[in-house]
């Protein structure tokens, strides 16, 4: 069964601790964006708020960092409690050096690429890495619809984890839900995260499971 990762980008900002009660129990992880108006159009979270949402859940927190320069919040975000840190292949022209930062900062590496970019370009930086995060959406709005073609990616990144004995889980990004999760399981997903989906419900929980059970 997959995984889910609830993205608070959805989540109801005034009442963020009730938001994250509600899915606690049924999600493996939290998704945190932070944004930056620049990598992204949008601006959104921080080290400030992962700190402060440390305290009050035991669910790991995955960080996904949309910004310019991703390097310059790696110690930052492991200093306020980050588990998993992914930092975007077309953010930095180092993404080796900052997948080394984030083990070196004490947390799990991902790296991420967006819809254009392929698994061929991040195929030298594959054996450092804990996570690879497949946008399935072009970042930086919540709300979007999955774009199908992304889980040849997916098939490809699972085709190489076994050819050559990778350690990396494999996580989508984007148009998540009870029907595109399908697809995206089969070609080799471990981890979905999913935001319009889950919080844009009366009941969070009840739609984490819905996208656990779809992979039964
Ligand atoms: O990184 C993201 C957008 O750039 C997100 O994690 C976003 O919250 C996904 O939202 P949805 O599940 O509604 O597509």
């Amino acid at each position: 069964m997959i995984k889910v990762a609830p993205s608070i980008l959805s989540a109801d900002y005034v009442n963020l601790e009730a938001s994250i009660k509600k899915i606690e129990h049924s999600a493996d992880a939290i998704h945190i964006d932070i944004m930056d108006g620049q990598f992204v159009p949008s601006i959104a979270y921080g080290p400030g708020w992962v700190k402060a949402i440390r305290p009050i859940t035991n669910l790991k927190l995955d960080i996904h960092m949309m910004v310019e320069n991703p390097e310059r919040f790696v110690k930052p975000l492991a200093d306020a409690g980050a588990d998993i840190i992914d930092v975007h292949k077309e953010a930095t022209p180092h993404i080796h050096r900052a997948l080394q930062m984030i083990h070196k900062a004490g947390c799990k590496a991902g790296v991420v690429i967006n819809p254009g970019t392929s698994v061929e370009s991040i195929r030298p930086v594959l054996y450092l890495a804990d996570q690879v995060l497949v946008m399935t959406v072009n970042p930086g709005f919540g709300g979007q619809k999955f774009i199908p073609e992304m889980v040849n990616k997916i098939q490809e990144l699972s085709d190489l984890r076994k050819k050559y004995g990778y350690k990396y889980d494999i996580e989508i990004d984007g148009g998540v839900n009870n029907h595109t999760v399908k697809s995206a399981y089969k070609a080799g997903t471990d981890v979905a995260v999913a935001g319009s989906f889950v919080f844009d419900n009366p009941d969070p929980a009840a739609q984490v499971r819905s996208i656990k059970q779809a992979t039964k």
